[in-house]
């Protein structure tokens, strides 16, 4: 039986009430936070650095998931892991040394992720799985919460749920296969179907007023 995660977005929160919205979602039922850091220039927004991540840590035991869209990556990573984060992952296209990347977010004792977008091949994680916890699947462009989810990441989806299966039965090291974007309780199902076992879900769940209600149809859909 998989262990599914649900990791909400809070770039869909009230960012004036950030604090109380990570207490009242994990309260709610969800299993860690994704934390997205955009940076005007490897995306197209602008929106939480590390002061951000140290503000909420008192909020939530919980995981802090940080996903780096910016460029360069290196710089950033010591100042996340000392804002609490316990998760930090970047995409392959922004940092000049991936291995080296990897291995400065494990040296600051955080798990460590590639994070792929709709159109980047899964090849980089050829020389590197030994090193990866987390591989997070963009399943919209990044840069915006409240897209559509692109259907043709199920197929990349499978793809790494295979490789990951394969890794996992030669080793025993576990990899979480997370998702992002577009994702809400009507396709949850058909994603996990694909493999996928974190979901993570922005306006899905920010954008109505019971947390509780929509992260239990999204666990009861799972659950089917
Ligand atoms: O990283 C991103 C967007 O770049 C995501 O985390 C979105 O914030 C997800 O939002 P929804 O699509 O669930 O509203």
């Amino acid at each position: 039986m998989t262990d599914f995660r649900i990791a909400p977005s809070i770039l869909a929160a009230d960012f004036a009430r950030l604090g109380e919205e990570v207490k009242n979602v994990i309260a709610a039922g969800a299993d860690m936070i994704h934390f997205d850091v955009m940076d005007n220039h490897y995306v197209p927004n602008l929106s939480m650095g590390p002061m951000f991540c140290e503000a909420i840590r008192p909020y939530t035991t919980a995981p802090i998931d940080v996903h780096l869209m910016v460029k360069p990556v290196d710089r950033i990573i010591p100042d996340f892991a000392k804002a609490g984060a316990n998760i930090i992952t970047f995409h392959p296209e922004a940092s000049e040394h991936i291995d080296r990347s990897l291995g400065l977010i494990k040296e600051h004792g955080c798990k460590a992720g590639l994070v792929f977008n709709p159109a980047t091949p899964l090849h980089y994680l050829d020389y590197v799985l030994d090193k990866i916890d987390m591989i997070l699947l963009m399943s919209v462009n990044p840069g915006y919460g409240g897209q559509s989810f692109i259907p043709g990441v199920l197929a990349k989806a499978k793809a790494a749920r295979a490789r990951i299966d394969t890794y996992t039965a030669q080793t025993g090291r576990e990899i979480w296969l997370e998702i992002d974007g577009g994702v809400n309780t009507a396709n949850i199902a058909e994603i996990a179907a694909a493999g996928i076992d974190t979901f993570v879900a922005g306006s899905a769940i920010f954008g109505k007023p019971d947390y509780k209600a929509v992260i239990d149809q999204m666990r009861a859909e799972l659950a089917k």
